[in-house]
Parts: structure tokens; sequence; C-alpha cells
């Protein structure tokens, strides 16, 4: 024999392709396959190491684990380093051809289940005991079970616990481990791609499935069988423009459709109620307003199924209509437009309806899929109707849960009374909540021990979609938290304590958010394939101007959404939309509000100022390219309000101002802010105290400033005073 594929010297050895392959490793002369041919060398190196290991020299590094759990990793390097007894076995054993083929392992693993391989092996007993061995095992084949199709994993397993789930002996997994190059005892853990590996072989498939942290309430997937999923009723948000009757709407379903049995009953203001309408319940969030709405989406909650849009007849689109659409579009929830106050005598649908369609929202009677109710919260006009539309969208959506397991939801709101402790009212989204269940709401565990339901009254049970006030928490959780019932106390105690860890890391900065720095990065890691955008602009034409530019970027397969545009300040709204969304925002001539820089600070939302368009443009492209140049960066130092004008011929205007954040320098840039809206920027020229020129003003002082060639200053304008700095880029 001069040369032979590696499948036909195995054939002719009665071994198998992989041991072949693994010996040729052992012994210095890697292949690639079972088609890879070996010379007279290699034949002649595979004999020799099989002689050596018949006469039981290759048994060397007897396994004695150290500890009873260690991980081996699959690979040939392990491998080679784990030359031992057991692959001397598996080729004792492949020398007699009987012992596969009757299925000995089963029997031989079942004997020593809880031995290593090394232990107890070729002994003469062992030997003596083949034939009664042999009928055994034909007997236990018989029975075997039935292997499963597929079993899902979520990182190491010991060889004891694969083989369980494989639902065979630990000996035939050991087996199977050797020809791969593993080494394993039943005790020692095996990694995944082992897992496969060997699953393989059985013809069952391995899936891959990251264990995840249960402290992540929000992120537990938990699948209902179809049939056990029954409809619950819709959960919906009343949002729309201030005084456009949201809570008067709310108050008047209420009172009306107080459910059966419950009517004169005083009904609690518990943040949730539900009603029933033909037999049917609907849930509402009793807070209006788009801004409780996303300060719940920002925290990870997502529980509106349908949101109304309620827009005043009489009235028309406004800006917080505006808002309250793309707040709800960025949540993916559909929108029934309830058009309101129709017992004005000025109402008039038809402008909503043509206003509306500006925004996507299109009647039902013009070729669109919005539905528009006209209403009047007053006198009940049209109330049946909405309901009735709302019971059909939720029908549509396919709304349902699984009311036989343990409940989890979310925290609508919360606070501390005096009598009762901790009081929140939960939303159940799934499963059935009962007193006594233990539960993490938030970061606290407790044990529920009453439920209170929109009536006041105590109930027992909370099924899916139903709000109730529980009691039993140590601690008030925040408005959008999730809660969850475990039924370990000790697991759910130590849950609620990591959470509140994660919570005090996060507070210290640990969020991660889309900056526009590290935008490149994230698309590159696929976390990023759209860039959410929020432009705040001057005037309406430079925002939609801007929008036009934006959306037609496309780099790198990622682009930009925009998902808000309006005219004025940045707000808190806007910050919240852009955490809840992973958003950044655009300011295009116009500044965030005091309150709103601050919350942007802790919620860690980028917002980019600009003056020209093209040079936000620009910056976007150059951050989805990662081309960003953040060398030099603007860093904003303190604010003064004009708090008088003095006209002094020859030097011009200068503002009497006091500082009302930071300080002043003279040295910086400034901005002049008009009602949020950046009227002028250039250079501080004169700073100063009474009649000295000073180098910085501190918060609380008063100073007179003059600003460079600009004359034009009003009392209660603000001026921002900035530094440009250079940043390191990361
Ligand atoms: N004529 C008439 N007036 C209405 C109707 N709905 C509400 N109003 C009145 O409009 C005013 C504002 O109503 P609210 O329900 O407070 O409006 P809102 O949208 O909740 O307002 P905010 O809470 O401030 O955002 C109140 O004076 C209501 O009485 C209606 O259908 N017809």
């Amino acid at each position: 024999m001069t040369k032979i594929r590696v499948y036909e010297y195995a054939k002719e050895k009665d071994m198998s392709s992989k041991e072949v392959i693994h010996i040729l490793e052992k012994v210095g002369i890697p292949v690639n396959n079972h088609m890879s041919v070996m010379d007279e060398t290699a034949t002649k190196k595979v004999e020799e190491f099989v002689a050596k290991i018949k006469q039981g020299s290759a048994a060397v590094n007897q396994e004695k684990p150290k500890s009873q759990k260690q991980t081996v990793q699959h690979g040939a390097a392990k491998s080679m380093e784990q030359t031992n007894n057991n692959s001397t076995e598996e080729i004792q054993e492949k020398g007699q051809p009987s012992s596969r083929a009757n299925q000995e392992p089963i029997k031989k693993n079942k004997q020593r289940s809880n031995n290593t391989f090394s232990k107890g092996r070729g002994g003469a007993k062992g030997r003596g005991n083949r034939k009664k061995n042999d009928r055994r095992s034909q007997n236990k084949e018989k029975q075997a079970p039935v292997l499963p199709k597929e079993i899902t994993v979520s990182g190491p397993l010991s060889v004891g616990e694969f083989a369980k789930l494989l639902r065979k002996e630990a000996s035939e997994v050991i087996r199977k481990l050797i020809p791969i190059g593993v080494m394993a005892t039943i005790n020692q853990e095996i990694d995944v791609d082992t897992m496969t590996l060997v699953a393989e072989e059985f013809g069952v498939t391995v899936i891959y499935k990251e264990e995840f942290d249960e402290s992540n309430i929000e992120e537990i997937e938990e699948v209902d069988e179809k049939e056990n999923l029954q409809e619950r009723p819709p959960v919906v948000t009343i949002m729309g423009h201030v005084d456009h009757g949201k809570t008067t709407l709310l108050d008047k379903i209420r009172s009306t459709n107080v459910t059966s049995g419950e009517a004169g009953g005083i009904t609690q203001h518990i943040g949730a109620y539900q009603v029933e309408i033909s037999g049917k319940k609907i849930t509402f969030l009793d807070t209006p307003g788009h801004a409780a709405f996303t300060t719940m989406r920002a925290r990870g909650a997502e529980v509106t199924d349908i949101t109304i849009l309620v827009v005043a007849a009489d009235d028309g689109v406004m800006p917080q209509t505006i808002e309250a659409i793309n707040h709800a579009k960025a949540a993916n929830v559909p929108i029934i437009v309830a058009v309101n106050k129709m017992d004005k005598l000025d109402a008039n649908p038809d402008r909503i309806k043509q206003q509306l369609t500006e925004y996507g929202l299109v009647p039902e009677d013009w070729g669109g899929d919005t539905i528009f109710v006209p209403v009047s919260a007053i006198n009940g006009e049209g109330m049946e109707d909405l309901l009735e539309m709302i019971l059909l969208v939720s029908e549509v959506q396919e709304l349902k849960a699984n009311p036989d397991k343990r409940a989890r939801g979310v925290v609508i709101e919360a606070e501390l009374d005096k009598g009762r402790g901790a009081v929140a009212t939960v939303l159940i989204q799934n499963g059935t909540l009962k007193v006594g269940d233990g539960i993490v709401a938030g970061n606290y565990f407790g044990k529920i021990r009453a439920m209170i339901n929109d009536h006041g009254r105590r109930v027992k049970v909370a099924p899916p979609s139903m709000p109730v006030e529980i009691l039993g928490l140590p601690d008030v959780p925040s408005a959008g938290d999730p809660f969850m019932v475990f039924d370990d106390e000790k697991k759910a105690r130590a849950i609620a304590d990591k959470r509140n860890q994660k919570q005090r890391e996060e507070e210290r900065g640990a969020k991660t958010r889309v900056t526009l720095d590290d935008l490149f990065k994230q698309i590159q890691e696929g976390e990023v394939k759209e860039l959410n955008v929020i432009i705040k602009a001057d005037v309406h034409g430079s925002a939609e101007a801007m929008r036009g530019s934006l959306e037609k970027i496309d780099i790198e397969g990622a682009r930009v959404k925009i998902i808000h545009t309006a005219v004025g300040a940045i707000t808190e709204s806007d910050i919240i939309l852009a955490s809840a969304s992973n958003a950044v925002i655009i300011g295009f001539n116009v500044r965030p509000e005091p309150n709103a820089r601050a919350t942007a600070e802790q919620e860690k939302v980028e917002i980019r100022l600009h003056r020209v368009i093209y040079k936000a443009i620009e910056e976007i492209e150059a951050a989805m390219k990662g081309l960003l140049d953040p060398e030099f960066e603007e860093k904003v130092v303190g604010t003064a309000e004009v708090r008088q004008i003095f006209k002094v011929s020859r030097v011009g205007t200068i503002a009497g101002c006091y500082v009302i954040d930071g300080k002043v320098v003279r040295d910086g840039k400034a901005r002049l802010i008009r009602d949020g809206i950046v009227v002028h920027e250039g250079e501080l020229d004169t700073l100063k105290r009474f009649k000295d020129d000073a180098k910085e003003v501190a918060q609380g002082y008063e100073c007179g400033i003059t600003l460079a060639g600009y004359n034009d200053m009003k009392e209660g304008d603000l001026i921002e005073v900035y530094v440009i700095e250079e940043v390191a880029r990361t």
C-alpha cells in the first residue's frame, strides 16, 4: 500500500474517519478531511500509534478532574493536549467490531454512569459480563427513549446534564466526544459548539439561546401556546392638544359606562379604569397626554394598544396634536381620531380631516384607513360609536394573553400613602395576578397583601388588561416600571436587589444611547440601522428642508428616520420622545428649554445645534460614515437674562443682565435667544461689573453686556455664553 485515502484506510481498519484524522493529528500529520490522502509514513505512524494504545502505553494523562465542573473547549489543540486513555479505549473498542453494532455502549454506560470514563474500564469483569450486557443493552434499546428533535441550551453544560437533555447515557456522549478531540468526564463542562457537533451525531439540533439575566424583567420572553391564549381587553390612551377635551372625554366615558352592577358605585381614581360595552371590556389609561405615554415608553413599557387622538372640531390641528401623532407613530400604536366638541356651532370636522391628511391620517371615507369619530364629550354624542370603534380596532389587532400563568405587567402610577404604605396601580399585561403573589415591581420585592379595583372594591384576582391597585410593596416603584410574579421568593429578592444595583450604575452614567460620535461604530456592529432624528427649528420651512435632505441620506445601509419635526424650542417632551425612541435631536436656530437641557443630560440624549442647514446634514452624513470630526466642541458656560436695556451713544446698546446659570466669560461667544429661538450669534464685546471690565461674572450677579455688531437686544432675552473646547477623539 502506497497511498490511501483516510476513509478507505479507516474502513480497512474498522475505524471511523474521525478517529483516523484524530490520530493523524496526534502523530503530527494533520489532514483536512476524510478524502485526504495518507502516504506510507502516515499509515505507518497511525499503525504504530494504535499498536501502542493496544499495549496501553498511550494511555497517558489519566483523567483526574480537579474540580467537579471544568469547561472543556472543543478544538483540535485541546484534544492534542488531552490524549488520554479515553481515546485509547475508543480505539480498542473499534478493534472489536461487534461492540458498536450491538449497542454495547448503552449497557456499559449504564453501568458506569456515575463514574469517570477512565474508571472501571476494560477489566476482566467488564469483558466477562459482555454477553449478559449485550442482552440487557438490547432490551434497553427496545425501550430507548425517543430522542428530542432539538434541545435548547444557554451555555456550557456538564456532560451529564447535556446527556440528560439528549435522553442519552453520559458515556454515549463521552464516546461521541472523543473523535472530535474532546476528552471529558461526566462532570466536566462542554461548550455549545461541542454540544452542537455531538448532538448532530444523534440527529438532534442544538438551539442556542443566550441565557439572560432574569433581572431584566422587561426582556423575559415567554411564549404562550396558541391554545392558551384568550382575548384580552384593549388598553387605550387619550392624547391631544391642550383643552381639546381629553379629560372631559375620559370622565364622560367613565361616568356613562360603569361596569354593570357597579352603577352608582364610587369610582376611584387609580390611574386607569375599565368600562364594559356590548359585553366587552376596554381599559383606559387615566393620565391623558403624550408626555405620560412617552415617559412610560422611555422606561421600556409598551402599554398602549390604541391611541385616541382628540381634536377639537372648533379649533383644529395644533402643535400638540402633531406631537401626539408622532409619539403614537414612534410607538407603532394605531390612532383613532375623536373629533370632539361637535356640539359647538363652529365645529368643522371636515377641516380637521383635511388637516390630518397632511400627517398621514386619511379618513376611511376619503379612501384612507384612519377611523374618525365625531363626538361631544359634553353631551355624550358619538361616544358609543367611539367605544365600538375601539373594539373594532382591537379585534383587528387580535389582542390576546394567557390568563393561566404568573402575572406580569407595568406600574401605571405609584405613591406613598400615609395609612397604607406604598400603593401602586399596575396594569396586568399577561397572566393573572393574585393576592399573596410575590412580585418584583421596579426594584422592589413584595407580597401582594390586597388588591383594589377601579371601583374601590377589593379583588382577589386580576386578569390580563385589568388595572388594580396593589398593597404590599416595601417602597414606591416608578410609573413605567415592569412588574412580574416570581414563585421563588429568594430568587425574587435577589432580582430586586440586582435591579436596584443596576439602576444605581445607570445613574452613574452607564446608560447607552445613540450619539453621533459612536454612530458609525453602532452601524458597523449592526446595532443601528436607522438613525432616529427629531428636528426642532425656528421656522417650518427650515424644518421641512432639513427633513427632506436628511431623509435622502443612505449610507452603508443605514438611513435617517425623522420621527418628529416641529417649530420652537427643544422641550422636555422632545427629550423624552428621543429617549424612548433612541433618537438624537437636531436643533436648527433653536435652543433647549432649561429643564429640557437637564433632562437631556440625565437621559443622555444628544442634542446637536446648528445655524446652517447644510452643516447639520454634513454632520449627520459624516457621523454615519464614521468621519465625524468632533475635535472642537461647543460648551455652554452660562446664561444671562437681559433685564434692562441702556442705549448709549457711541457705545451702542448695553444689556443690563443677571446671570441665571453658570457664568458669563469675557472671552466667550454669545447667542441671543428670544422665546427659544436664536436671533443672533456672535462675539461678546464688553463685559462689565458696574463700571469695571470683568473677566467673568458668576451666577447670581448682575453685569452689563454688549455684543459685537449687534444692538437689537430686548428685555427678557437670554444671552447664552459658550466657549469652543478641543476634545480628544475617542
Ligand atoms: N362644548 C364642548 N366643550 C367641551 C367638550 N369637551 C371638552 N370641552 C370643554 O373644553 C375645555 C377643556 O376640556 P378638558 O377636558 O379640560 O381638555 P383637556 O384636553 O383635558 O385639557 P388639558 O388637560 O389642559 O390638556 C373644558 O372647558 C371642557 O368643558 C365638548 O365636547 N363640547
